[in-house]
């Protein structure tokens, strides 16, 4: 049985969950259960703290996990990353009170509120400053307005939770996160882990395609295959009018209405652009 961590709360556990059920999982019934046995594909999921994940995974414990990339760094276990799942990205950043400019370098004797603190001060020892890092688990924006801290270094997605403390980020980023899968570092490739990952690699690739179908004149058929090659080459059938053929091909998913215009004006008809669930390439 294949034993797999997935956070139970915050920014990941939704999109986390509703891509395993994309990939035909089991979904738990109770968001407060913390484990569901799917017998069906021999795989049982442990619902935990994100923040534990990589700890579980890089202990052995379990088999795989989905966590943050910045958390997974942060926790110092040695797991590593075998795909990258396309959601749940932020950036991790230093960030100070608005008003002048800041370098890291600056940061020099500072006291640095962070929520991250191995990955802070591993970055810190990179710019060779010396800063006191003071621990907070969460709302950390707010700890230099009550004077706990002079700067931060924390989780930015919009920005907006900057803005609104009047603080601006700086420096290169600490690190650019999104949601990965892990194993512990070094492990073989098993067969039920290698089904796990192929599932969900099929579900992120879904995501960033679309499938089109449409109408072509013979005619114009290179043409508009020219504008739609598909990932291999694209699927043309005969229609009952046998100067025209149906298309079929899939495209990136961001840039569907580009393509699709470009159909429409080399004199493709009846363009439909529809979802794809899940695939294996
Ligand atoms: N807007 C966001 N806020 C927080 N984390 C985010 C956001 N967007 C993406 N993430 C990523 O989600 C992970 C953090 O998940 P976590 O569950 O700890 O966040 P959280 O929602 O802040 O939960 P908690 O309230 O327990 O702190 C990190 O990998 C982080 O990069
Ligand atoms: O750039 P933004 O889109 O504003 O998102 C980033 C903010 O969201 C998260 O906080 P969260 O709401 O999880 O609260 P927390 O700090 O208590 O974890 C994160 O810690 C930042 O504060
Ligand atoms: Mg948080």
């Amino acid at each position: 049985m294949l034993r797999v961590a997935v956070p139970n709360k915050g920014a990941l556990a939704a999109a986390a969950t509703e891509m395993l059920g994309e990939a035909g999982y089991r979904k738990r019934h109770e968001a407060r259960d913390l484990t569901v046995l799917d017998t069906v594909n021999e795989v049982e999921f442990f619902f935990l703290r994100p923040k534990d994940i990589a700890i579980y995974v890089g202990s052995g414990e379990l088999d795989l996990g989905i966590t943050g990339r910045d958390l997974a760094l942060d926790s110092g276990a040695p797991v590593e990353e075998i795909l990258g799942l396309g959601f749940g990205g932020s950036t991790f950043r230093y960030a100070a009170p608005a008003g002048r400019e800041w370098r890291a370098e600056d940061l020099q004797g500072k006291r640095l509120a962070t929520s991250y603190p191995r990955l802070v001060r591993e970055n810190l020892k990179q710019h060779g400053v010396e800063a006191e890092v003071i621990r907070l688990d969460g709302a950390v924006e707010i700890s230099i307005q009550l004077g706990v801290a002079d700067a931060i270094a924390d989780v930015v997605e919009s920005g907006r939770s900057l803005r609104q403390h009047n603080l601006v980020a700086f420096g290169d980023p600490i690190c650019v996160s999104e949601a990965v899968l892990l194993q512990r570092a070094g492990t073989e490739h098993t067969r039920p882990k290698d089904q796990l990952k192929a599932r969900l690699q099929g579900v992120v690739f879904a995501q960033h395609y679309m499938m089109l179908d449409y109408d072509c004149p013979r005619s114009l058929l290179d043409a508009a295959i020219a504008i739609t090659p598909g990932l291999e080459s694209p699927t043309v059938a005969p229609l009952a009018d046998a100067d025209w053929v149906a298309v079929r091909a899939m495209v990136p998913r961001k840039e569907v209405n580009r393509i699709m215009d470009e159909l429409a004006e080399t004199g493709a008809k009846a363009v439909l652009a529809s979802d794809i669930r899940a695939c294996r390439l």
